[in-house]
């Protein structure tokens, strides 16, 4: 049985009055539902509540707490949540109070970004983005370090040399993964070589937290699923080999969530699980085009991407918008939608991950960003070596081919120049001469 959450999101008065970034709250609440579920807590509530004055000593007023501290009783609620930073001591006193394990908004996202972080050095950065934010508080993250340590030393009430204790080791720790880090980073060109040598472009899927990321990559990779082969094997398990319309190949990488008003101190932790996106050949922007939010959303990612150095200027002709979820939307806007991007001016697919409309669409889309810069090239090739042959048709759009009687082929192919010139030493020996 999972533990049951009280999901609460404080809307700020104060904020609405100054109108800056201003969200729609009941979306915010979902949001952090959602963010909730995905640390395997149940919710068995949420609800906005409405702070006129926040409380330098508990954030929320003290008959909120008083009603809150009742659901919490009656609820059986173990854990609420608190979609807003809060300081240690506003943390503590609301646990006081209601008599359950708080969590504010930053340490739902390290919880998120430590069960999400798939490389080594994004597991380092987030453990120590951690370690940081516990040593501030001395408090115990909620599973994060539990799990890693076996339920040690963090748990319980401890007494002053306990904390004592306990800060020595957070401090040990905290010294071995900075060491540990810098080591990963020292090595990360070795890592970088090695996605250098995967044989074919890297498809970034970025986007907000829920956009659909990740249905839209099972979506994607469940129609065209290959065999794994050993190469792949090694990959990422959130990298997927699949095969584009014209019989090219790609890899799709499905990334972390993007979340607004990330704090500070876990912009690094994210940044690391977000290597992939800075080495791809593509990046694919994906948007929850029903959302009430969405062009804050749209604004959040880029802005993101910008700092990253990804971008319309640096990446030209390399970014695709996708607008997801668009069984979402009520049919005028939706066949509206579809119309505009259908005429091809802008680099943007109308899809539903969930029900497949667009998806071919989608996938043409991507071919093409490939294939901007491609050349017709011809070759004849020696038959007896079929890899030259296959090589062609996974990395190129084959559009034309003639065997003969005499073990040879005629291909005429589109590639890229780097693919063209790759082919041309890597197959010297199969290619009898370039045709016309
Ligand atoms: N109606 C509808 N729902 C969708 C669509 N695509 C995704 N969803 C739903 O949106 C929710 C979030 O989808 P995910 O694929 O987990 O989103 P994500 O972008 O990977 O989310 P993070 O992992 O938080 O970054 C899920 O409940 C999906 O079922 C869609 O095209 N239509």
């Amino acid at each position: 049985m999972g533990t049951r959450a009280l999901v609460v999101h404080p809307r700020l008065k104060t904020e609405e009055e100054t109108g800056e970034g201003v969200r729609d709250p009941e979306a915010r609440l979902e949001e952090a539902v959602g963010l909730t579920s995905a640390i395997d807590l149940i919710t068995v509530h949420s609800e906005v509540v409405a702070v006129a004055r926040p409380r330098p000593g508990s954030l929320l007023g003290s008959g909120q707490i008083e009603r809150l501290a009742q659901l919490v009783e009656a609820m059986e609620i173990e854990v609420v949540v608190v979609d807003r930073p809060l300081t240690p001591v506003q943390q503590r006193n609301l646990e006081k109070a209601l008599k359950a394990k708080v969590l504010d908004r930053t340490q739902l996202i390290l919880e998120i970004f430590g069960a999400r972080a798939r490389t080594h050095e994004g597991r380092l950065q987030v453990d120590l983005a951690s370690l940081t934010f516990q040593r501030s508080r001395l408090v115990r993250s909620w599973t994060h370090l539990e799990r890693q340590r076996g339920g040690t030393g963090f748990m319980g009430g401890p007494g002053e040399s306990q904390l004592e204790i306990d800060r020595r080791l957070i401090g040990d720790r905290i010294t071995k993964i900075r060491r540990e880090l810098e080591e990963v980073k020292r090595t990360r060109e070795l890592h970088r070589g090695a996605r250098k040598r995967v044989p074919y472009p890297i498809v970034a899927l970025v986007g907000y937290t829920n956009a659909g990321k990740s249905t839209l990559f099972n979506r994607l990779s469940g129609a065209s699923v290959m065999a794994e082969d050993l190469l792949f094997a090694t990959l990422d398990p959130t990298m997927r080999r699949i095969g584009l319309p014209g019989g090219r190949t790609i890899i799709l990488s499905d990334t972390v969530g993007f979340i607004s008003e990330l704090p500070t101190h876990l912009v690094a932790a994210f940044r690391a699980t977000l290597e992939e996106v800075t080495e791809a050949d593509v990046v694919v922007h994906v948007r929850d085009i029903a959302h009430p939010d969405t062009a804050a959303q749209k604004a959040d990612v880029l802005g993101v991407l910008a700092d990253l150095g990804i971008d319309e200027t640096t990446r030209p002709g390399r970014m695709l918008e996708v607008l997801n979820k668009i069984d979402r939307l009520p049919d005028d806007q939706r066949i509206a939608l579809k119309q505009r991007t259908e005429a091809g001016n802008e680099p943007v697919v109308a899809v539903s991950a969930v029900t497949g409309e667009g998806i071919d669409r989608l996938t043409a889309a991507i071919a093409q960003l490939l294939g901007v810069d491609d050349r017709l090239c011809g070759f004849v090739l020696d038959l007896s070596d079929g890899a030259a042959v296959a090589w062609l048709y996974a990395h190129g759009d084959v559009v034309e081919r003639s065997d003969d009687a005499e073990g040879t082929t005629a291909v005429k192919v589109r590639l890229s120049a780097a693919d063209a010139a790759r082919f041309e030493k890597r197959f010297a020996g199969a290619i009898r001469r370039p045709a016309d």
